[in-house]
């Protein structure tokens, strides 16, 4: 009996020490224990893509603890519990109701992506607490099941397009909070909690008011009712008329107020201007010539460190500088539009920028300025140039673009034209004429309030990055129109060349389709078109469409095609398909021209009968 005890004591401690962990573990590798989290992270899987291979990665179980764990994924207990995609070119919107079967979710990041619609729904996920989805391109409002989340301690939506209201946040547990550069509007509800944070959560909202920013305007009151209000009127129970005098007072008062604060507001943004324009700063020009190595304009640094400008920053993985570190940094001309001058600026960091002083402007108030920048700076897509910082002061406007390596469309097409020149053959132009399509479409689609026409494309606004063989083109000085100060001013420098406008019409999305077709031809003919830049040597054609279409009148003829590409044949008969469409995009008639959206569909439809041609 004693041994039989001992014997199954032996056995009790035995199992449960090897044999029932073994079995455990063998069972947690055959069979998946929360398989309805699988299948949500699966949802995510296949309705973004990313520069992660989560086809590839996210494999197997995603708990699992001999496979090799899931990108992005962290578990407990064989749960989820974090789910973290940073920075990773996620694109595409997520599926609604995802993470409704995580339940167990604690951390979820998607920050610094270009994720599109709404958010996701939070609803329930009682164990919650950081939700970072900033620096991406959702849209919609905050869901207000976000004020039902019990445990949520960090909450970041900033750099988006959401709009609507803000929800009442209140639950204690909350430590950051910021939905700044956003379009939220409305009162900032006035809670516990949110009553915490300070302005930087919420400002670059485009109608957002309340504390900690400016207080919501008050309807005025009546000019000719007075006004009940205590300080001047008498004791309401006396209940007695008022005598006229008092009625006098009151109106006066009523009407003096809003004058007063009016004349406050203009003291206090005198005296903001004077602070941010320091008077070194606005001393200098810009006259200095091409090429030169020297400081920016206007360069004399502020010294003091007290006194540093900071500047705004759309994209945080850009090493931050301020304005005395790029007035000081060695600067170059690129070139002189006619907006303004073009530097490119070596940062102390080793960046280089390139920074426009823009001109034109001089009566433009910060506000505007401001507004556009923050509308234009949030416009990523690899074919436009990505402004990176501005500053504005009333004496200049600098805008801070990313550098792009190999000069303009206009340098590559049009200059050193002597023999030596390497050629640029069919494939580049191809792809260049594609790359600019594609940043059109996206401008004509990104933003469906923001109907405002790229109104300045030409080659010289067409930059060029080379990869390896390859080309590559991204849009630059991009809708602006909404900075010149009239029509005038618009016409005078030659903007959005369109013969509609020309003849006093407005400039719409199909004035920009017309200055596309005019490059497309440029790129076909490799001739210089009226106005693409000031004069210079080469061969300018006085109206360039009606040239072409003069000579491919009733025969289709190569005669047009740049002597570059008559040489080799490869490439001429999409090159010929390329001109109709260049003859659609610059028909006198405005509602004949295709939208861009078209002409891409039709340029990609091109490029993959080269592609399975090659
Ligand atoms: N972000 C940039 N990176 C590299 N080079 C640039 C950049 N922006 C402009 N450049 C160079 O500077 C030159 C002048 O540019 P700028 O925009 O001042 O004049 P523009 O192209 O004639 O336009 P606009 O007349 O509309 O002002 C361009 O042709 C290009 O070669």
């Amino acid at each position: 009996m004693i041994m039989n005890l001992a014997a199954v004591t032996t056995y009790v401690v035995f199992f449960s020490l090897y044999i029932a962990p073994m079995s455990i573990h063998s069972l947690y590798q055959s069979k998946e224990f929360f398989p309805e989290e699988k299948e949500a992270l699966m949802q995510i899987r296949d309705s973004v893509s990313s520069t992660l291979d989560l086809h590839g990665n996210w494999t197997g179980p995603p708990c699992h603890k001999n496979s090799s764990q899931w990108s992005g994924i962290t578990c407990s207990n064989w749960h989820v519990v974090s789910l973290v995609l940073e920075g990773v070119q996620l694109t595409g919107s997520l599926p609604p109701a995802f993470l409704q079967n995580i339940t167990f979710l604690a951390n979820l990041s998607f920050r610094n992506n270009s994720i599109n619609g709404p958010l996701p729904n939070l609803s329930n996920l009682v164990h919650l607490e950081s939700v970072f989805f900033s620096y991406n391109r959702l849209t919609g409002s905050i869901p207000s099941e976000c004020i039902e989340l019990p445990n949520l301690k960090q909450l970041e939506l900033q750099q988006n397009y959401l709009d609507g209201e803000i929800p009442p946040f209140n639950q204690p547990t909350l430590t950051l909070f910021n939905v700044s550069y956003n379009h939220l509007q409305g009162t900032i509800p006035d809670t516990d909690v949110l009553r915490r944070f300070s302005e930087s959560s919420y400002d670059h909202n485009s109608n957002l008011c309340g504390i900690p920013l400016e207080p919501c305007p008050v309807l005025p009151p009546a000019p000719l009712v007075p006004s009940p209000s205590p300080p001047v009127s008498p004791p309401q129970s006396k209940k007695r008329k008022l005598p006229i005098w008092i009625i006098v007072l009151i109106v006066v008062v009523v009407a003096l107020v809003p004058l007063m604060v009016m004349f406050v507001f203009f003291c206090c943004y005198k005296k903001a201007q004077e602070v941010e324009t320091p008077k070194e700063q606005q001393a200098g020009d810009d006259s200095s010539p091409e090429g030169t190595d020297k400081k920016m304009p206007h360069s004399q640094s502020t010294e003091d460190p007290e006194r540093r400008i900071e500047l705004p920053f759309f994209d945080k993985n850009i090493p931050v500088f301020d304005l005395d570190d790029l007035l000081r940094a060695s600067a170059e001309v690129l070139g002189k539009g006619k907006l303004g001058t073009t530097y490119s600026a070596n940062l102390e960091s080793g960046a280089v920028v390139a920074v426009k002083t823009v001109k034109y402007m001089n009566s433009l108030s910060k506000k505007e300025f401001i507004q556009q920048m923050l509308l234009l700076g949030r416009m990523r897509h690899e074919n436009l140039v990505h402004i990176i910082s501005f500053h504005y002061s009333k004496q200049e406007k600098l805008i801070v673009y990313e550098f792009v390596p190999d000069g303009s469309l206009f340098e590559l097409l049009h200059e050193n034209r002597e023999a030596g020149r390497v050629p640029l053959n069919w494939a580049a132009r191809l792809s260049i004429i594609k790359d600019i399509a594609k940043g059109m479409a996206f401008l004509h689609q990104s933003l469906p309030s923001h109907k405002v026409p790229h109104a300045n494309l030409k080659s010289s606004n067409v930059l060029i990055h080379r990869d390896r063989q390859s080309y590559h083109s991204k849009l630059t000085n991009y809708s602006f129109l909404p900075l010149l100060p009239s029509r005038k001013s618009s016409e005078r420098l030659a903007i959005g060349r369109s013969p509609e406008f020309c003849q006093g019409k407005k400039l719409t999305h199909k004035a920009d389709v017309y200055c596309f077709g005019i490059i497309l031809l440029e790129v076909i003919t490799g001739k210089v078109p009226e106005e693409t830049s000031p004069a210079r040597n080469e061969e300018k054609v006085d109206d360039l469409s009606e040239w072409v279409r003069m000579v491919v009148n009733n025969d289709w003829s190569t005669d047009i095609l740049d002597v570059e590409i008559l040489a080799s044949s490869a490439g001429h008969d999409e090159m010929l398909k390329l001109t109709e469409i260049a003859l659609q995009c610059t028909d006198m008639e405005p509602e004949k021209r295709p939208k861009m959206s078209e002409v891409l569909r039709r340029i990609e439809e091109i490029d993959r009968t080269n592609q399975e041609n090659e």
